[in-house]
């Protein structure tokens, strides 16, 4: 079915496991962002989040693409949305939702991630990303800028100088440069890409779901204040994970030499 009509499935779901894997699924608008993408996402993430058998999640597109960003011939509509101004990014607050997430979010790109779409791949914990593909925030060549916290989450990724030459100029980079400017996680070839980010999610999958979502919170931490707040984040997250049935587990599992049994409690 054309997903220009934004019928439902323009986000699709499989499982691996303990691993979801959400694919953004408009190939033929290469996987552009649009209401019914982010009304979509948002369901995925909201049934995800408390579905206790799913401990992360892995963030693809469908057709060898990740996403070109947001759906250039949507800005109508979000011209006439009056709460995009009261908004803190547009497109709601897919953005935080998903950097908050209390899973462990991978983002597998392949082919592109452009705009809106190295966004997401900025909202997400890690990346897994193609050699070959192509990364950048283009939004400066249409008269706009990113509107998903781009500006603020790539220049914490790079550093400034780097941030800004991408921001101002939008150009774009491979795979194998974003590695290199720290962009992006990991970088395989282009066709191991959705592979090595599950085999990622599912190792993290074999951890202890608590302590898991402890050490995300806290590493979080580190973007938003003074790394003294940080480090009694970190702490009170130590003590609540020491003081959980896992680490019991945790420790009984090595004495004993045996896998552990987390529970996520
Ligand atoms: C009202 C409530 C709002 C809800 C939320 C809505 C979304 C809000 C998101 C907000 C995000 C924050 C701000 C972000 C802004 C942006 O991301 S701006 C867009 C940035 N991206 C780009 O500039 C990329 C534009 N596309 C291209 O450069 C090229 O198309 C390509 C991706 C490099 C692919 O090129 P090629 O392989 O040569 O194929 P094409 O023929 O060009 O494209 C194939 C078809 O796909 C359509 N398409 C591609 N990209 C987009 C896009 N971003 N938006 C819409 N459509 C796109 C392209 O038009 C082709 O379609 P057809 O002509 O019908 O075949």
């Amino acid at each position: 079915m054309n997903n220009r009509s934004g019928h439902d499935d323009v986000v699709r779901s499989e499982r691996r496991g303990a691993v979801a894997i959400l694919r953004i699924n408009r190939p033929e608008a290469r996987n552009a962002l649009n209401a019914a993408v982010f009304a979509a996402l948002n369901r995925h993430l909201a049934e995800l989040r408390t579905d206790d058998s799913v401990r992360a999640i892995v963030l693809a597109g469908a057709s060898g693409v990740f996403c070109a960003g947001a759906d250039i011939t949507a800005f109508d509509a979000l011209r006439a949305d009056p709460l995009i101004g009261q908004r803190r990014a547009s497109g709601g607050t897919l953005w935080a939702d998903l950097e908050n997430f209390p899973k462990p979010v991978i983002a597998a790109v392949e082919g592109l991630a452009l705009g809106g779409g190295l966004e997401l791949v900025l909202a997400c914990d890690t990346s897994i990303v193609g050699q070959g593909a192509r990364l950048g925030l283009p939004e400066v060549k249409l008269g706009v800028i990113p509107g998903g916290g781009g500006t603020q989450r790539l220049i914490r990724a790079l550093g400034k100088p780097r941030a800004m030459a991408l921001l101002l100029s939008g150009d774009l980079v491979t795979g194998t440069e974003a590695a290199t400017l720290g962009l992006v996680g990991k970088v395989v070839d282009d066709d191991e890409v959705v592979e090595q980010a599950i085999a990622l999610a599912q190792r993290i999958s074999a951890n202890s779901p608590l302590a898991v979502a402890l050490a995300k919170d806290a590493a979080l931490a580190a973007q938003t204040g003074s790394i003294a707040a940080g480090l009694e984040h970190e702490k009170r997250n130590f003590v609540y994970s020491l003081a959980s049935d896992d680490s019991h587990e945790g420790q009984a599992a090595f004495v004993a030499k045996r896998s552990p049994n987390f529970t996520g409690r």
